[in-house]
């Protein structure tokens, strides 16, 4: 029976897991944190659960316009209800992870995981597993996956003491909404949370490097949700880098670079986040690693070592939960000697859950405009679409890109308040190389704000009538 040890109990790590089981090998998981990783307990479920409950202050906020009076100043906000609910709803689907790796067979073991090989280039490997309990372990394995996530980066100058400077992981155990919450740094988790605390009726400023949130994602995209942000009151700061953060008496004082200060009642450090890759052994064991300390891995996992895998962010491939769980499903059948399809990176939906929500798939305007992709493109804005008008929506478009010729579609965008179910359409498009006038012709209900994914096509296909 072929031996496979996961270290890391993540998307990564767990899918892997229950593909490898289904093919009969003998898996062991030795996870630090919990089974589901930081994803389910920190990192994605906690996040999007707790925006799930501010939607719902979304939903008041925009009452009024649709005739229904509500005073969101005199609704009720219980903080540790709604804590108390994302942790429960994190370790929940932790549990459930578990006990289906239990059923399909998994050996899960509580504890680190380190490289313990005892030469360069061996045929099989060796692990060594240190448990909660303090028994170490060592366990012989024909493949090894790392599957071991990433961390928050903390700024030196700027520790996260967890009652006024935090990271992302420790705002559930706040007894109080922040009075004035400095963001540092807009990536999609600084802007999350932007959002998120906005809209609990929190005054939040949001440190940004450069001149606008969002440095990596579709500018027009970016440019509505500022603007939707601004709207409710985000102070933007620019060009923004924070030197350092300290205490104060009552708050946090933020040092920038280019000598400006901020004050707030707590600081909220988004500046990325770096892989747990310093303890594994990788030296050891003669696996390559990228500037940042991500192991270099190809497109079907292997690392620069054979028989030894790697999948997440851990990587840096792409880090989200989606492309990590693809990531090691793919390991595990290259590893078992399934036919495997190297990854994909050009059809991976993604979503930001602020309001708007912002979805994409695909080839990048960026890519388009500068030329290394040619191709026809579309903003049709939302506020043409029926469904839209009876919504109250002011704000949101659908982007279509598609190849200048056949119209294959390569790439979307879609600005809406539900964009990360809206993007399914395009994303299956480009998945499957349909064209504008596949989408076009495809029914959708109507009203509805998929309908402008179908008008968005039909003016993209109107253009192939045209040539
Ligand atoms: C705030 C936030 C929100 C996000 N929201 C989304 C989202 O909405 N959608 C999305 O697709 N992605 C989202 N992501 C990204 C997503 O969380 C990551 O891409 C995903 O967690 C990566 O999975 P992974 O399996 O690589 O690692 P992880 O989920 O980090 O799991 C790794 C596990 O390995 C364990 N481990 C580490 N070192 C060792 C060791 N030596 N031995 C044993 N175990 C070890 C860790 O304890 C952890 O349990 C979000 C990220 C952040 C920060
Ligand atoms: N909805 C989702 O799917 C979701 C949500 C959150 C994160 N993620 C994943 O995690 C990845 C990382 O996102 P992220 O936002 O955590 O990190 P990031 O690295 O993308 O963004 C961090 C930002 O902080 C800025 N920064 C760094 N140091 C700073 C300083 N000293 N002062 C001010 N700004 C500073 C950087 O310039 C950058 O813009 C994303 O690309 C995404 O793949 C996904």
């Amino acid at each position: 029976m072929t031996r496979i040890v996961i270290i890391g109990g993540g998307p990564a790590g767990y899918e892997a897991a229950l593909v490898a089981a289904q093919h009969g090998a003998d898996v062991t998981v030795i996870d630090a944190d919990g089974i589901g990783g930081a994803c389910v307990l920190f990192d994605c479920v906690p996040s999007k659960t707790y925006i799930a409950s501010t939607g719902v202050r979304t939903d008041m906020r925009r009452a009024a316009a649709l005739g229904i009076e509500l005073d969101p100043a005199n609704v009720g906000i219980s903080v540790p209800r709604i804590h108390s609910r994302v942790k429960s709803l994190a370790q929940a689907q932790s549990s459930d992870i578990r006990a289906r790796l239990q059923r399909e067979g998994v050996r899960l073991l509580n504890g680190t995981g380190q490289l313990m090989d005892t030469g360069k280039g061996l045929a099989a490997h060796k692990v060594q597993a240190t448990l909660a309990s303090g028994e170490e372990l060592v366990l012989d394995a024909d493949f090894v996956l790392i599957a071991t996530g990433a961390s928050p980066r903390i700024l030196p100058s700027a520790r996260p003491d967890g009652e006024r400077i935090l990271t992302w992981r420790q705002i559930y155990d706040l007894d109080e909404l922040p009075e004035h919450l400095i963001v540092v740094g807009s990536g999609v988790t600084g802007v999350e949370f932007v959002n998120a605390y906005t809209e609990m009726g929190v005054e939040v400023s949001l440190l940004t490097s450069r001149d606008r949130v969002l440095p990596s994602e579709d500018a027009d995209a970016a440019m509505v949700l500022e603007e939707s942000l601004a709207e409710r009151g985000v102070n933007f700061i620019k060009h923004a880098r924070a030197d350092s953060v300290k205490r104060t008496d009552d708050g946090v004082l933020v040092h920038l670079s280019d000598g400006r200060t901020v004050t707030g009642s707590h600081a909220l450090m988004t500046v990325g986040s770096i892989p747990n890759t310093e303890s594994l052994g990788l030296d050891g064991v003669g696996i390559e690693v990228d500037p940042g300390s991500y192991i270099r891995v190809d497109r079907v996992s292997r690392t620069s070592i054979p028989g030894i895998y790697a999948a997440g962010d851990c990587t840096g491939l792409l880090p989200l939960a989606s492309v990590a769980a693809m990531q090691g499903r793919i390991a595990m059948y290259h590893a078992l000697g399934e036919g495997v399809n190297p990854i994909k990176l050009k059809t991976v939906a993604s979503a930001i859950f602020t309001r708007p929500e912002i979805a994409t798939v695909g080839v990048a305007q960026t890519a388009i405009d500068e030329g290394q992709v040619p191709a026809r493109t579309v903003m049709l804005p939302l506020n043409t679409n029926p469904r839209a008008k009876m919504m109250g929506l002011r704000r949101g478009f659908v982007k279509i890109f598609c190849r200048p010729a056949t119209g294959v579609v390569i790439g979307g965008v879609v600005v809406a308040p539900v964009a990360s179910e809206l993007i399914l359409p395009i994303a299956m498009a480009v998945q499957n190389h349909l064209t504008v006038t596949d989408l076009a012709s495809t029914f959708s209900v109507y009203p509805s704000l998929s309908g402008s994914i179908n008008e968005a096509a039909r003016q993209l296909m109107r253009h192939d009538d045209l040539d």
